[in-house]
């Protein structure tokens, strides 16, 4: 298995193929509905085993029968992105040969030859999955998004290219699986058959963690690479007035490293989309969800373009990361004069989230990258805060943070992973996800798959309870 990495990448290298209109997706397919049950059982998979079997040549598929036939998606409707998963076959057997039309080999050209649909559909190209086997057939997944804004135009576009001819079902789950059912039925005629977003979320997290080694990873603190230490350190029970890595300097000491999730339970999985969604995480069968926010990706986006003008994610992201949040928020030393050391709050810690700028002076002189980096610290911080809680409550050490308020955003991952560790005395692991916003639409296409679901699952081995417990720590 690996991740797809070259010229051309969106988010690596900045380099966009041709913008192409909007897709005329999918083949008229029968997409049997399922009746759903639980899809988690053994065999079970080891990660280097799993790893050395992909690598492998692969054996002549027999034909399923049974099949959909192609084009498989999966769709997450979400409140302010739609996220869409294709699967392109490696080969195609006989029988689809003789079956296949011009437009199923039009939308395949189609959609894996560009990586811009129009003016907002974009393949994250970075993020494609080479050699995933779904089915029994092995592929490659594309990571297609476009704002949730464009579904209306989408769809559109859909009918004009004849998609009401080629695809009668799909699997969607998202907010927007509900909202738009009907207008894919007038628009093209084509059902949702609706999967639950969490259910979805969870199955998609651990079928791309069994397929990917490199999908978990976490920001390691300059006191885990011992050379930087001396310049910087994040966390220690000891010292409790060290000053929070606000700055950039202490940002960049952060170093991004691999985590090996194949014992990942009980873990809190903390979902920043358009709002944010807490769930504790058991079992891949088990799970409930414990908390949830109001002030998430889309609560940043929504004040940035407020106070600065911006008009895009990538603009607010990258106006903060040139920003300095002190000059909008009040710091514990603005208050104090230095540390609140009694109850171990540093002098750098924000004390309050933009209370510098009830003062006229202050805001007449604020920058629009300093009201941006205020913002993202504040939305932040405050997911941090109610993770930890949920977190310590729930006696779960391992925290793992996915969405897409993380794409293109390292500041958010490195201030989270500060947090977890500085306020737990270094007790919680913060952990996030490659295909950060991804994960749902992933488990709507394995509803394809119940087989391949159960063994993503079983891989992921629950651990003996006694790792468990913080009255261990
Ligand atoms: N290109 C983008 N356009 C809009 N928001 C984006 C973009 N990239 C990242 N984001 C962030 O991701 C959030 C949406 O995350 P996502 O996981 O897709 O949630 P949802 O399912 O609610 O759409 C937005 O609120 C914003 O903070
Ligand atoms: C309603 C949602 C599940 C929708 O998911 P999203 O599109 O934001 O990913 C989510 O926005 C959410 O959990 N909001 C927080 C609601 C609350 O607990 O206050």
């Amino acid at each position: 298995m690996r991740l797809h990495r070259c010229e051309g990448c969106l988010a690596a290298c900045g380099r966009r193929a041709p913008a192409a209109p909007l897709p005329s997706l999918i083949t008229r397919t029968k997409l049997l509905k399922r009746t759903r049950r639980s899809p988690y059982s053994p065999p079970k998979i080891s990660k280097e085993n799993n790893a050395a079997k992909m690598a492998e040549p692969a054996p002549p598929t027999p034909p399923d029968n049974n099949a959909p036939p192609m084009p498989w998606f999966g769709m997450d409707i979400g409140g302010t992105l739609t996220k869409l998963v294709y699967f392109e076959p490696r080969e195609t057997n006989r029988r689809e040969l003789d079956k296949e039309t011009e437009v199923l080999k039009n939308i395949r050209r189609y959609l894996t030859r560009n990586s811009a649909y129009g003016n907002t559909g974009r393949r994250d190209v970075h993020l494609q999955m080479d050699n995933v086997q779904i089915r029994g057939r092995r592929g490659t997944l594309h990571f297609i998004r476009f704002p949730t804004s464009e579904v209306g135009a989408f769809l559109q576009l859909a009918r004009s290219k004849g998609m009401a001819d080629l695809v009668n079902t799909i699997y969607a789950t998202g907010g927007g699986a509900y909202k738009f059912e009907e207008d894919f039925i007038k628009e093209v005629n084509m059902s949702l058959s609706k999967l639950d977003e969490l259910d979805a979320l969870i199955a998609g997290v651990l079928f791309v963690d069994a397929m990917n080694p490199q999908e978990c990873y976490y920001w390691a603190p300059p006191d885990e690479h011992p050379a930087d230490s001396v310049s910087y350190r994040t966390e220690s029970v000891s010292d409790r007035t060290e000053a929070p890595p606000y700055s950039e300097a202490a940002l960049s000491l952060y170093v991004r490293k691999p985590f090996d999730f194949s014992s990942p339970y009980p873990f809190l999985l903390v979902n920043i989309g358009s709002g944010v969604s807490v769930l504790v995480v058991n079992a891949p069968d088990d799970y409930y969800r414990v908390s949830g926010t109001s002030l998430g990706g889309g609560t940043f986006l929504g004040l940035c373009c407020l106070l600065t003008g911006c008009s895009s994610f990538e603009e607010a992201i990258s106006l903060a990361a040139s920003g300095d949040n002190t000059t909008v928020d009040k710091l514990v030393r603005d208050i104090y004069g230095g540390d609140y050391a009694r109850f171990g709050l540093p002098g750098d810690l924000v004390a309050s989230s933009f209370g510098q700028m009830s003062s006229a002076d202050r805001r007449a002189s604020v920058s629009r990258s300093d009201l941006a980096r205020a913002t993202l610290v504040t939305i932040t911080n405050n997911i941090g805060s109610i993770a930890r809680l949920c977190a310590s409550n729930e006696n779960i050490e391992r925290v793992v943070f996915c969405g897409n308020f993380l794409r293109v955003n390292p500041l958010s991952m490195k201030l989270l992973s500060y947090a977890m560790s500085y306020w737990s005395r270094g007790a919680l692991k913060a952990l996030f996800l490659e295909h950060e916003g991804y994960f749902g639409a992933v488990g709507c296409l394995l509803h394809l798959d119940l087989k391949q679901k159960q063994q993503s699952a079983s891989r992921h081995t629950t651990p003996p309870t006694t790792e468990r417990t913080q009255a261990d720590r």
